[in-house]
């Protein structure tokens, strides 16, 4: 097809160009070897109190990649993020990060952390310039003296994020939406390619969280590999290409298509999901026998529409 008549057709049916975007994607995956993004192998973390926070836990994220790390409260996300950035000791396994050890790909600087807000201590007095200019530190010299060009960094990150008017505020009087986007600066201004964000979602408006996933979007076209925790069930499919869920340990990972079902769902959610099914007699008076069902953590929820998983649902994921 050519490009024109393609552009008109996916136009006219979203779910058409999701579909074509997924496929390209693939083909450029297909091309890098497995695991030269995140490759984690039989990772295991144990926290001093004997918890076993993560057992054995393995995966692999190509690079050019979105992946949403999916699981309750309590399943490990944060843990893996920790481990990742060498935060906590790995009882076992390894870790590589584009093909070196995870240590050397720190050293290098270019794995960046967007944490949870709750571990940010917001009282502390930085403004929000200097919150960015910390993603330089990694490039500076011992006496942290910024350069043109880390200024310059710092510049772009800011207006890439749409917080350059707040550059001379306070981080603690920022809301929670601008908190996260200032982090987003910091970790663009360390020019990782590999970028870990710990429910970047939380306390975001939709605006807010729709700014975000198109940043994420063409942080992973530049050939990035973005690991992404969230309960936003509903936004999943929509901008993640991968998934790993996680229960203590890896339940599942890979393509979205085939990772986040219902039944994968089901099971890394136990009994605390909600699950709200309208069926068919609710819905229509005539023969179609599909329903509908509406999967929630208790923030955007995941709609299906019949029984079917993603390639069947409604796409882009509907709000509700
Ligand atoms: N410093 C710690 N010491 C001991 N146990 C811990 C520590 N931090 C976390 N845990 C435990 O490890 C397990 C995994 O916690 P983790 O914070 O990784 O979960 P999570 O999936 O990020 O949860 P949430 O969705 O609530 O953010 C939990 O049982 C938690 O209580």
């Amino acid at each position: 097809m050519s490009s024109a008549l393609q552009q008109t057709a996916t136009d006219a049916d979203p779910k058409a160009a999701l579909k074509i975007e997924r496929k390209a994607l693939r083909a450029r995956q297909s091309e890098e070897p497995l695991g030269s993004g995140i490759k984690a192998e039989g990772l295991s973390v144990v926290y001093r109190n004997g918890n076993v926070a993560l057992s054995d836990a393995t995966f692999s994220i190509p690079t050019g990649t979105i992946c949403a790390l999916v699981g309750i409260n309590g399943s490990g996300k944060s843990t893996l993020f920790k481990a990742i950035m060498g935060l906590v000791p790995v009882a076992r396994g390894t870790v590589s990060i584009l093909g070196q050890a995870a240590g050397r790909a720190l050293a290098r600087n270019i794995v960046a952390y967007v944490p949870q807000n709750e571990e940010v201590d917001w009282n502390f007095p930085v403004l929000v310039e200097d919150v960015v200019m910390m993603g330089r530190y990694g490039h500076m010299g011992f006496l942290r003296r910024a350069s043109a060009i880390d200024k310059q960094k710092v510049d772009q990150a800011l207006e890439r994020v749409n917080m350059n008017e707040y550059r001379h505020r306070q981080i603690g009087e920022l809301s929670g939406g601008q908190k996260k986007r200032v982090f987003l600066a910091r970790a663009l201004a360390q020019e990782g390619q590999v970028i870990l964000l710990d429910e970047p979602f939380t306390g975001v408006d939709v605006t807010t969280e729709d700014a975000i996933i198109d940043l994420l979007k063409s942080l992973r076209d530049e050939g990035r590999v973005l690991l992404v925790s969230t309960h936003n069930l509903g936004s999943v499919p929509q901008f993640c290409d991968q998934v790993v869920l996680v229960n203590r340990k890896v339940l599942d990972s890979g393509p979205t298509e085939t990772v986040f079902t219902q039944q994968n769902l089901a099971e890394a959610f136990g009994g605390t999901l909600r699950f709200h099914v309208l069926d068919s007699n609710e819905l229509h008076d005539d023969d179609d026998q599909r329903q509908v069902t509406v999967i929630t953590d208790d923030e955007r929820p995941f709609v299906l529409y019949g029984d079917d998983d993603i390639e069947n649902s409604q796409e882009p994921a509907k709000r509700v």
